[in-house]
Parts: structure tokens; C-alpha cells; sequence
């Protein structure tokens, strides 16, 4: 079931150094919500907050909470690999597990989570997952050749069926198709479209007009100045965001002034 995300008072740390400061937010269940700003002002670092992927690197750490259905996923006692299972990401470079097939690469994760499945289990999460990434069609002959043999766009269609396959409620997007060509950004999209039916998406995009294409909300992440921490600026419909923002500087890097 997708779930919506509550962000309060959210610092972001690497070491000492406070990447994104003093973040305030809601991201409504199935709706699509983008991420915009020039580099480096914590997009992604952001991203990586909501399910608890920036603490791998040493010494990454946040403050303040990040409640998911009632539940701060900072809380003491939770489980970030179970927060990881709830919130799938898909990263910017497709990335299948090299020496996995298709049909293997699909399950990867619930196998990781040690689930016991009969063969029939199996083979109904991987089709219902592929169908669910748009990629069925294209692979159910091949489905136990490599993934590493499909074509970028293909791949990261696999990549979102892998993450799909767990049920998780949350799916985070860390500019999937900045790797892709126009027609396999295009089948993304689509595919984003749809997807949010059953689950709620976050996503990072450099691209503008790719934000106004598939997101419900906007958001967009500034820096003060140059080493200064990021932080949100406005974050409202897409509509308003890219029509009518309410704050100048919203304006000024959606119509290009700088960024
Ligand atoms: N592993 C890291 N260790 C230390 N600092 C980092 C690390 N990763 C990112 N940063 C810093 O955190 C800040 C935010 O980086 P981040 O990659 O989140 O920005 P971004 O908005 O996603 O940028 P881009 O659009 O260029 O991908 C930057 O100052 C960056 O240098």
C-alpha cells in the first residue's frame, strides 16, 4: 500500500559538514513529487535521507524525522534494511546484477529478505513485476539470459521490476533516465505514470521539462551561496511551480536565470 512521507526539521550531515539544512515537507501517497535545483544543492543527498541509504557512507548522519505511516523511520529500534524494503530506490546508472539473469535479477531482492517461495511464487512475482515495469512483453521468451544482455532502457526497466517485486510502498528515483535515450526516457515516464497508481514516487531530475511531464508536486532545492548548506525553497504543485511559483527564486531557475 503506498504511504505518504512527513520530513521535519531534517538536517543532513556528511561528518561535520551540513549538506541540507532544516528540510520541511509532505509527499502525498501516489502522487509522483520532483526534485529539482542546480548541483550540489543535496538533491540527492535529500533522496537518499528518505530511506535511510546516506548513512552507509562513513560518518553520513542525520537529525530531525522522517515519519512514514506513523512510524519515524530515525526511531530508535528501527531497522534500516526493513525501511530499504519499504522504500525502493532506482539509481541514475541501470544497475542488474552482472553474472544474474533476468528472471533472477527480478526476485534478487526477495530472495534477500529470505523469503521462502515455491517455484510457482517465483514465477508469478517475476511476471507480475515485469508487467509492472512494462517489460514483459520484451523478455518473457529470454528470461533466463543476462540482464546485463537487455538495452540500457531495458535495464533500468529491470531495475524497477527488481525493486517493484518487494511491495514496497515507496519507490525513490535518482534521475533513472539521465542514461537513457529519448525513447527509453519516454517508456520511463510513461511507466512512472503508472506506476503511481499503486505506489508513492520521488524522484531527482535535472530535467525540467521531465519534471513538468511527470510529477503531480515540485520541489526545488537551492543553495544560499557557495558552500552553504541546501535547502528547500518551495515545494508546490508542478502546476504552480512551473506557471506561477511563489517564490522569486523558484522563478529565476525555472526560466533559466541561473543554474
Ligand atoms: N559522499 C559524500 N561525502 C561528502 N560530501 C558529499 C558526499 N556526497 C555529496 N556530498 C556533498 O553534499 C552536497 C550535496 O550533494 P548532492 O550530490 O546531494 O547534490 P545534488 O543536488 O544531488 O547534485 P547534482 O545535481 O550535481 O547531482 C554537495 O556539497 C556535495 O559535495
Amino acid at each position: 500500500m503506498a504511504k505518504g512521507i512527513d520530513v521535519s526539521n531534517l538536517n543532513i550531515y556528511y561528518g561535520d559538514f551540513l549538506a541540507v539544512e532544516d528540510v520541511n515537507m509532505s509527499i502525498r501517497a501516489r502522487t509522483v513529487t520532483a526534485f529539482i535545483g542546480p548541483s550540489g544543492c543535496g538533491k540527492s543527498t535529500f533522496l537518499r535521507s528518505l530511506n535511510r541509504m546516506h548513512e552507509v557512507i562513513p560518518g553520513a548522519r542525520v537529525e530531525g524525522k522522517i515519519v512514514v505511516d506513523g512510524q519515524d523511520l530515525y526511531g530508535a529500534g528501527v531497522d534500516p534494511v526493513a525501511v530499504r524494503r519499504q522504500i525502493g530506490m532506482v539509481f541514475q546508472r541501470p544497475n542488474p546484477f552482472p553474472t544474474m539473469s533476468i528472471y533472477d535479477n527480478v526476485v534478487a531482492g526477495n530472495r534477500l529478505n529470505s523469503r521462502k517461495m515455491s517455484k510457482s511464487q517465483t514465477d508469478d512475482i517475476v511476471e507480475k513485476s515485469l508487467r509492472g515495469a512494462n517489460l514483459w512483453t520484451e523478455v518473457k521468451d529470454r528470461l533466463n539470459k543476462p540482464g546485463m544482455g537487455l538495452s540500457g532502457g531495458q535495464q533500468q526497466r529491470l531495475c524497477i521490476a527488481r525493486a517493484i517485486a518487494v511491495e514496497p510502498q515507496i519507490l525513490l528515483m535518482d534521475e533513472p533516465c539521465s542514461a537513457l535515450d529519448p525513447i527509453s526516457t519516454a517508456a520511463i515516464e510513461d511507466l512512472i505514470h503508472q506506476l503511481k497508481n499503486d505506489y508513492t514516487i520521488a524522484i531527482v531530475t535535472h530535467n525540467m521539462q521531465q519534471a513538468a511531464r511527470v510529477s503531480d508536486f515540485t520541489g526545488f532545492f537551492n543553495l544560499k551561496a557557495t558552500g552553504e548548506p541546501g535547502h528547500l525553497v518551495e515545494l508546490n504543485t508542478t502546476k504552480t511551480m512551473f506557471a506561477k511559483p511563489d517564490n522569486p527564486a523558484t522563478e529565476d531557475y525555472i526560466s533559466g536565470r541561473f543554474g
